[in-house]
């Protein structure tokens, strides 16, 4: 279970949210709002890739401030900007990154790079540039790297924004089918319709928390107050 208890947090001295206090127990959990209003910061809090400036996040009881290793190989993040993730000259070799950092036998790891760029649509770009893919390719890369690694939960800010009708399908098929916890960060209202759970941030805090009937619901409220 992802925690969180009495978090805030500040980017000089400016708060940009402020009094979290979440239990993420559902399988599927959305985070919506407007454009600034914290969920890329409360999704960076998630896998300790920033810590709180007050309060406390814990993945499994462990706390991201003092166990940021572990819940890093715990929690999977897939980056909104698939360029800042993406970190091997080829494609394949990409995926082999993330599954040698994560001490995966190295006798497996061609076998697991396959069918991650078989599921993902990307077996004919195998030795293809990373950089040179299309951002929506790119995208589905940094999934496919991520997921490839196995995390126990899976944390995506934005995953769909590059991506066309038929590769956004996929993306949806591909979260919908995962047997990991995920918290996804979307504007994508549709991608989000039948999620357990949905959290609305406004201006730094959570303002609704419910179905994702009741979340949407409460910030069209909000776009039109
Ligand atoms: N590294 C940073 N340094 C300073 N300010 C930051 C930093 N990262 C985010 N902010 C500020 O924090 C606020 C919240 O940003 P955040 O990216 O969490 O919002 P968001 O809800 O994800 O927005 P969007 O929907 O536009 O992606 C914004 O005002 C942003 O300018």
């Amino acid at each position: 279970m992802i925690e969180l208890s009495g978090v805030g947090h500040r980017f000089g001295d400016r708060w940009v949210l402020r009094g979290v206090d979440l239990a993420l127990t559902e399988r599927r959990v959305a985070v919506i709002g407007a454009n600034g209003s914290g969920k890329s910061t409360f999704a960076r809090l998630l896998n300790g890739l920033i810590v709180p400036t007050e309060g406390r996040v814990r993945v499994d009881g462990l706390d991201t401030r003092k166990r940021g290793r572990e819940v890093r190989r715990r929690v999977g993040f897939v980056f909104q900007d698939p360029d800042v993730q993406i970190v091997m000259p080829t494609v394949a070799e990409d995926l082999a990154f993330g599954l040698k950092h994560h001490d995966v036998p190295k006798v497996s790891i061609p076998g697991l790079v396959d069918r991650a760029l078989a599921d993902f649509g990307l077996a004919e770009y195998r030795d293809h540039p990373a950089h040179l893919l299309s951002g929506g390719q790119k995208q589905l890369l940094a999934i496919a790297a991520v997921l490839v690694t196995d995390p126990a939960y899976i944390v995506f800010d934005e995953p769909t924004t590059l991506l066309d009708l038929r590769n956004k399908r996929r993306v949806v098929a591909v979260v919908a089918g995962l047997a990991q916890q995920v918290v996804v960060v979307s504007h994508d209202l549709d991608l989000l319709a039948d999620f357990d759970r949905a959290v609305v941030f406004d201006e730094g805090r959570v303002v609704a928390d419910g179905t994702p009937a009741e979340a949407v619901a409460a910030y069209l409220a909000l776009l039109s107050g």
